[in-house]
């Protein structure tokens, strides 16, 4: 039976911060970066957490990793209460923080995973089989040598997804792992991640503003706004809650005027060629009985669609 491996129960987060008001004085002010949040992450699930800047993921993560402690709520990682019990926890996750390298920058590779092998205790058989998967998948072998330093960001990526890995993580955080990342290098992360959950069933959090990331990856979503868990579900739900359209482009004979059916917005209109909007969430197949039936239509296609625009309009709907 797959269990909750996150369980994240009312959880809040709220910062003291010190603002100045005026010359000498400073005022106390509260900010609450995660507000009464809950969500659970089954075993051998890839979910995504995503929000605008400031949303609150980053602080949730912290409180996942233990780094930081909840203010109010109930947190546990494969059943462990983190900000107790962190290094313990330590020895199941695996964190990577694409904007922060957790390996030593002066040694080359090989010598920080042999510093991890020590750190984690990793039982020798168990590292060695990790290391020669990582290398051979992540095409390691030609940087093992190379002092992390010199390395691109990419060749880094690689290596520091390597080095979450070696001591058999069942869980995964990834903080943009394939931010500033060229479009070859971001494919093989998101390989290389695919194959890990399916093999592995590593269960993975992921946290990105790459929508391409989510689509390929994630089967669920988590989106917070303000601290709070805004939807839940499958990405494809997700065009339902923004409300969002799918367009269909229809050619016809001639021209004509635009179109009339009902619950069909005509958006654009260029010679015998007219653009249709349709909420996502309805089937397309009736509207296009119902044009051919009126109409002499020549050709057609339907267009999605894209995910980041459904999200800004979420966003957008959220705060207005
Ligand atoms: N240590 C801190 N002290 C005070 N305020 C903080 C602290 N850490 C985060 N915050 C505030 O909490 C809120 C949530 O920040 P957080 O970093 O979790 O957002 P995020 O969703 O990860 O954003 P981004 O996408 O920009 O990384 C923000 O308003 C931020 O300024």
């Amino acid at each position: 039976m797959r269990m909750d491996v996150i369980e994240v129960d009312a959880v809040e987060k709220v910062f003291d911060v010190r603002r100045r008001a005026g010359r000498l004085r400073r005022e106390r002010h509260r900010v609450r970066a995660v507000d009464r949040v809950s969500f659970t992450v089954r075993s051998g699930e890839v979910v995504g957490y995503i929000g605008p800047n400031g949303a609150g993921k980053s602080t949730t993560v912290k409180m996942l990793t233990g780094i930081l402690t909840p203010s109010a709520g109930r947190v546990r990682v494969a059943g462990i209460d983190p900000s107790r019990e962190r290094t313990r926890l330590a020895r199941r996750i695996g964190v990577v923080f694409g904007q922060r390298s957790t390996l030593w920058w002066d040694l080359p590779l090989r010598d920080s995973y042999r510093l991890i092998h020590r750190l984690y205790r990793v039982p020798d058989t168990v590292f060695r089989a990790n290391l020669e998967r990582c290398v051979e998948l992540l095409d390691l072998a030609p940087l093992l040598e190379v002092p992390v330093r010199q390395l691109s960001l990419g060749q880094r990526m690689r290596g520091e997804i390597a080095a979450a890995l070696l001591h058999d993580p069942e869980v995964l955080y990834l903080d943009e792992p394939t931010i500033g990342l060229d479009v070859v290098s971001k494919a093989r992360v998101r390989g290389f991640l695919r194959d890990l959950n399916e093999e592995r069933g590593t269960t993975v959090l992921l946290t990105t503003h790459d929508l391409t990331d989510i689509e390929q990856l994630c089967g669920r979503v988590v989106v917070i706004d303000h601290g709070r868990v805004v939807y839940d579900g499958a990405l494809g739900g997700l065009h339902a809650a923004g409300e969002s359209e799918r367009m269909l482009v229809v050619d016809l004979e001639r021209e004509f005027a635009p179109v009339g059916l009902a619950g069909v917005r005509v958006v654009r209109v260029e010679g015998p060629r007219q653009w249709l909007a349709f909420p996502a969430a309805r089937s397309a197949a009736p509207l296009v009985a119902e044009l051919a039936r009126r109409y002499p239509l020549v050709d057609l296609s339907v267009r999605e669609p894209d995910i980041e625009a459904v999200i800004a309009r979420m966003y957008a709907g959220r705060s207005a």
